[in-house]
């Protein structure tokens, strides 16, 4: 796989850095979580191919424990808000002084430098100061987040992953580790850089919800079936678009023209009314096979049964039978081969990792007895 061979220190995070972790791990990366002492279950559902050591940071000696893993490994990825890890000193200057090949990264919301640097917040703040948010919504509706995709997941996990592929290639020729400074705001606005630089041709000048791609356009929107279910259509292109109103079975000459902005709203209800008589599956039989851009909205637990992702294994089951979406983009020398184990329970590889970077028995018994490191073998065999 394209990242064997690297080892990754990952302290346990909310949701962004677990993502980032498990793209590391999903590509073949070694990825060590290390999770807080005394807690009875991780919150990391997305534990894929990862370990688990539990450590005590609030103790000097389970500083030391860090210092020698990290001294070990290619990468840290830290989660948490700025100075956390030089209080503990654990601060990038620290650990890259004792190894300088380390890729020290830092996942926040708001990067290590600015007034807000230092707050709180979550994905939907993030996406706020992006720019994008107030982008995102219907017509007259006030904005809203799309979950918490952008920010955390895109323009955080998948950014940051990518800003350590990055410094890991450069690694391979200046010998140096760095340090990644990954703002989600900056990630979630760098993902969106087609909203600002496309704006000079004038698809964002309406107010939001009425402009082509943010749900305005009837040919770019979604609609109720018969059943209850829902179509997503975006055919946008004047080809597409004549597929479309084929495929409805509207005549085109009584209709108003495709990009005749004033006339969207009786287009949208015409299409609301078409697409209400027929039943989600009914119109994917109209629409299979052309270029219509119609496709059915599928709920979680349908989309890897679909016949198209079942037919590329889109998703996979692990161990415990859960569906997850396998890793992207399938590269086809080196393709991921995530893992299919179940999840670790927290400290189920303290003794074992441990071991393996080095220390000796008799002190991880000291370490384990003092409460500086736990370890959950029995647990985990339950
Ligand atoms: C929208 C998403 C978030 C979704 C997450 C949800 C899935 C979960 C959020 C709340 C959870 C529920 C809740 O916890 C209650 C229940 C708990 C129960 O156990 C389970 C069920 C729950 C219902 C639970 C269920 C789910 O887990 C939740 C619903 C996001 O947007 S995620 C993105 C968030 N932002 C960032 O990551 C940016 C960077 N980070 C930060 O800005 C801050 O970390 C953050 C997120 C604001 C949190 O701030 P906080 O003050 O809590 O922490 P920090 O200042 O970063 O300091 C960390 C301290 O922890 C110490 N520490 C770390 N590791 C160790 C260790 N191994 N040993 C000892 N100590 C450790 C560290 O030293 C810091 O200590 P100090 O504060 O003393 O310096």
């Amino acid at each position: 796989m394209a990242l064997a061979g690297v080892r990754v220190i990952e302290l346990a995070g909310l949701a962004p850095a677990p993502f980032c972790g498990m793209i590391l791990s999903d590509f073949g990366a070694r990825v060590i979580r290390v999770d807080r002492t005394k807690v009875s279950m991780a919150m990391d559902s997305q534990a894929r191919g990862k370990q688990s050591v539990a450590l005590n940071l609030k103790s000097p000696q389970g500083v030391s424990v860090l210092k020698k893993l990290c001294l070990q490994s290619d990468v840290v990825l830290e989660p948490y808000r700025k100075g956390v890890m030089e209080k503990l000193g654990l601060g990038p200057e620290e650990l890259l002084k004792e190894n300088p090949r380390l890729i020290y990264a830092r996942l926040t919301g708001y990067g290590q430098s600015g007034s807000y640097a230092k707050a709180a917040g979550h994905d939907i703040n993030y996406l706020a100061m992006s720019g994008l948010l107030s982008m995102l919504g219907r017509s007259s509706e006030k904005p809203y987040a799309p979950l918490n995709l952008v920010a955390d997941f895109a323009g955080g996990g998948l950014m940051c992953a990518l800003g350590i592929v990055l410094a890991l290639l450069e690694r391979s020729k200046s010998g140096r580790g760095q340090i990644i400074d990954a703002s989600m705001v900056e990630g979630a606005a760098y993902v969106g850089s087609f909203m600002w630089k496309s704006r000079s041709l004038g698809l964002w000048n309406r107010p939001r919800g009425e402009n082509m791609l943010d749900s305005g356009a009837p040919f770019y929107d979604t609609y109720q079936t018969s059943d209850g279910k829902h179509v997503a259509v975006g055919a946008i292109e004047p080809q597409f678009y004549d597929q479309l109103i084929r495929g409805l079975g509207l005549d085109a000459a009584s209709l108003p023209p495709q990009m005749s902005i004033s006339d969207w709203p009786e287009l949208r209800q015409t299409f609301h009314l078409v697409f209400a008589q027929k039943t989600q599956a009914e119109w994917s039989r109209i629409f299979d096979g052309t270029d219509a851009c119609v496709t059915p909205v599928l709920p979680l637990d349908e989309a890897g049964s679909h016949p198209h992702n079942r037919e590329r294994g889109s998703f996979l089951k692990d161990a415990q039978g859960e569906i997850s979406p396998r890793p992207a983009p399938v590269l086809s020398r080196t393709p991921a081969q995530p893992c299919l184990f179940r999840d670790p329970v927290v400290g189920e590889n303290t003794r074992s990792v441990m071991e393996e970077y080095g220390f000796d028995p008799a002190h991880i018994e000291q370490l384990l007895s003092a409460g500086v490191v736990e370890c959950n073998e029995t647990k985990a065999r339950l």
